[in-house]
This record gives C-alpha cells, sequence and structure tokens, in this order.
C-alpha cells in the first residue's frame, strides 16, 4: 500500500465544482481510497497571465496500484471532464490531476516525472499539501516545512468548505 498525494487544479468551466468532481471520481479509484483532502484554494496562475484564477487542493491517496496504473486512471477522469492533451502546456485548462508524491518513490519516464518537477516552488501545492500533511519529509530528505519557508502564499484564498 503506497500514499499518493495528488494535486488537482482547474481554471475553466466552473473550477470549484471541476475539482469537487473530480474528488468524487477518485474517491471510486479500484485497490485505493482518499485518506485525506485539503480545502480548495483559489491561486494566481502561474505562467500567462491572461487566463482566470485557478481553484487548487491537495488529496491523500491510499492505493495498491503503480504510479503508472494511478497515472492511467487520473488521466481517464481528466478526458471524462473534457480535458484535451492538446491543452497549450502553460495555459488554461478544465482540469488537472497531477501525481505530486507517490510513497517515497522517485519516478522519471517519458510518462510520468515524480516528485512533480514544480511541487517545490508552486504555492498551489505546498500550502494544500502541508494543510493535510505537515510532518512530510520528501523523497530527497527535505521536510516539507522548509520548502514553504522558502515559498510565499501568493495571496492564496483558503475557500470555506
Ligand atoms: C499553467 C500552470 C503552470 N499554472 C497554474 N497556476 C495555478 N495557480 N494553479 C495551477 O494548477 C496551475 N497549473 C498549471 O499547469
Amino acid at each position: 500500500m503506497t500514499t499518493a498525494y495528488i494535486g488537482l487544479g482547474s481554471n475553466l468551466s466552473n473550477p470549484k465544482a471541476q475539482v469537487r468532481q473530480a474528488a468524487a471520481e477518485i474517491a471510486k479509484i479500484k485497490q485505493s481510497s482518499i485518506v485525506s483532502a485539503s480545502s480548495l484554494y483559489l491561486s494566481k496562475p502561474m505562467g500567462p497571465q491572461d487566463q482566470n484564477d485557478y481553484i487548487n487542493a491537495v488529496l491523500a491517496l491510499k492505493t495498491e496500484l503503480t504510479a503508472i496504473e494511478l497515472l492511467d486512471q487520473l488521466q481517464a477522469i481528466e478526458n471524462a471532464a473534457g480535458r484535451v492533451r492538446k491543452d497549450n502546456r502553460w495555459g488554461a485548462r478544465i482540469l488537472d490531476l497531477d501525481i505530486i508524491l507517490f510513497g517515497d518513490e522517485i519516478i522519471e519516464n517519458s510518462r510520468l516525472t515524480v516528485p512533480h518537477y514544480g511541487m517545490t516552488e508552486r504555492e498551489f501545492v505546498l500550502y494544500p499539501l502541508a494543510e493535510i500533511a505537515p510532518d512530510l519529509v520528501l523523497p530527497s530528505g527535505q521536510p516539507l516545512k522548509l520548502l514553504l519557508d522558502n515559498v510565499n502564499n501568493n495571496d492564496m484564498l483558503k475557500q470555506e468548505a
């Protein structure tokens, strides 16, 4: 059994509903169960500013699946939400589901990089992650608390439940 941390993000088509619906779909993934969920956060876009603010959250998922099997399940949920992979890399998206961490595994292949390459400087990943796993230590040995000290929360707004 592995604990995976999944980042959820949306800034199109009613982002709060998209993120909530995605969490409900993730709860149905076989051989897996959600053990905790962060609040939803309203965050300014990283990258091109000519797009809407995002709603972000992080879930902790205990799973028997491999990282690639989990990725397949997450991409199926993104596709069902209407995510078209042609979305430009830094543009607006209906739904983004990223594997931030997969236990202590370090994964680097054509489909998957874990820990997520951008997590250490993304407040919209670090703050929700710290809300549900404040004592987390990354596979590199870095305590999450230390990463947080170096990342401004960039006026992120925690949404009431
Ligand atoms: C375009 C890029 C990098 N910017 C983002 N910016 C924010 N605030 N949240 C995201 O989830 C997000 N996702 C992305 O993919």
